[in-house]
């Protein structure tokens, strides 16, 4: 393992050892802590192919890429990536279907993980920028990037599942966020954040065909959000999505961005909006990896990959009805 596993590693087993994983923290005021110990490393059989990350850690097709050139997929890259978010549909639905109070976000990542591999695929997160596990479980205050541990869901929490597969060479990426426990006694902010970031989603998406500017996207993004008392968080936007996780265009979902580029027929990317019932400033916890809101507020996330198409958009990853989770009307 190379250094940064060994940190989380030593952390985590440094952790097991102490009530308190990171006596020197000071928390904000939400509620989450970690629960250590992480489980073993998922290993992944050598005959799905896996992405340049998968020993190194280190996305080294990603870094070489340039800047601004974004791809447009042909028909054989378009059915490639129809057929990876398909499959990533398949396994955010399985995992979803396990919410419920007492389970641990950890079982989550072995659902999640077991999925992958029986649709020959690879969980991308694992070992992204050395990120420890196969799926992001964030939780309540939690923003995004949250690592499956031994913490247990409970009745009236909310939790976002951001799921991301590597198959035949491409990449999908989609999230969505759940109550846990009875969605009838769902306090009113929760389902205010929660159905507000799905509706920014939606809106965004209305506005996918070629010619929309990408810049278009986090003003409908931040006048919905603003509508409904919520602020969007900045620091995370959506991302071009191919052969690599990661490529250009960067979307911002902010109002007032000065991003170029246009929509075109053949582009793939992600739109995921992240919306807080309070300040939308995030920090990190001591782990390096989960980034939650400073006044311990609510937090929720919805994210597609998107096909432009010469008429408009493909939802690739749209939900159908065996899909788990959906609004609360
Ligand atoms: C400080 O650099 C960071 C910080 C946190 C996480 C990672 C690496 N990483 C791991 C999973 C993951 C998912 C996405 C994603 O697009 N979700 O929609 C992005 N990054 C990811 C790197
Ligand atoms: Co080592
Ligand atoms: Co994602
Ligand atoms: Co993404």
């Amino acid at each position: 393992r190379n250094w940064s596993q060994h940190k989380i590693l030593h952390k985590t087993v440094q952790a097991t050892r102490l009530h308190n994983p990171f006596p020197t923290f000071s928390f904000p005021p939400g509620s989450i802590r970690p629960v250590y110990p992480l489980s073993e490393w998922r290993t992944v059989p050598k005959s799905i192919k896996h992405p340049d990350w998968a020993e190194t850690g280190v996305p080294k097709g990603e870094l070489r890429l340039s800047r601004t050139k974004i791809d447009i997929l042909d028909a054989k890259g378009q059915a490639a990536m129809r057929k990876v978010c398909a499959l990533a549909r398949e396994v955010l639905d399985i995992t979803a279907a396990e919410i419920r109070p007492g389970i641990t976000t950890d079982y989550l990542d072995e659902v999640c993980h077991k999925a992958c591999v029986e649709r020959q695929s690879y969980p991308s997160p694992l070992n992204y920028n050395h990120f420890p596990k196969s799926l992001c479980t964030s939780p309540n205050e939690v923003i995004c990037h949250g690592i499956p541990d031994q913490r247990i869901l409970l009745d009236g929490d909310i939790l976002n599942l951001d799921i991301s597969l590597y198959h035949g060479g491409y990449h999908a990426d989609l999230n969505e966020t759940y109550y846990v426990g009875d969605r009838a006694k769902a306090d009113p902010d929760s389902v205010r954040v929660v159905e507000t970031t799905r509706e920014c989603l939606d809106k965004a998406i209305e506005l996918v065909k070629p010619g929309t500017p990408l810049r278009e996207f986090g003003r409908v993004i931040e006048k919905h959000a603003k509508s409904r008392g919520c602020s969007v968080v900045a620091t995370w936007g959506g991302h071009g999505i191919n052969t690599e996780f990661h490529p250009p265009p960067w979307i911002p979902h902010y109002a007032k961005n000065k991003i170029p580029g246009v929509c075109k027929a053949g582009m793939t990317f992600t739109i995921e909006p992240i919306l807080t019932l309070g300040t939308p400033r995030g920090v990190y916890w001591p782990d390096d990896w989960t980034n939650v809101t400073v006044d311990g507020k609510r937090t929720a996330q919805f994210e597609h990959t998107l096909l432009v198409t010469e008429t408009g958009v493909e939802v690739l990853t749209a939900a159908n009805e065996n899909s788990p989770g959906g609004p609360i009307p």
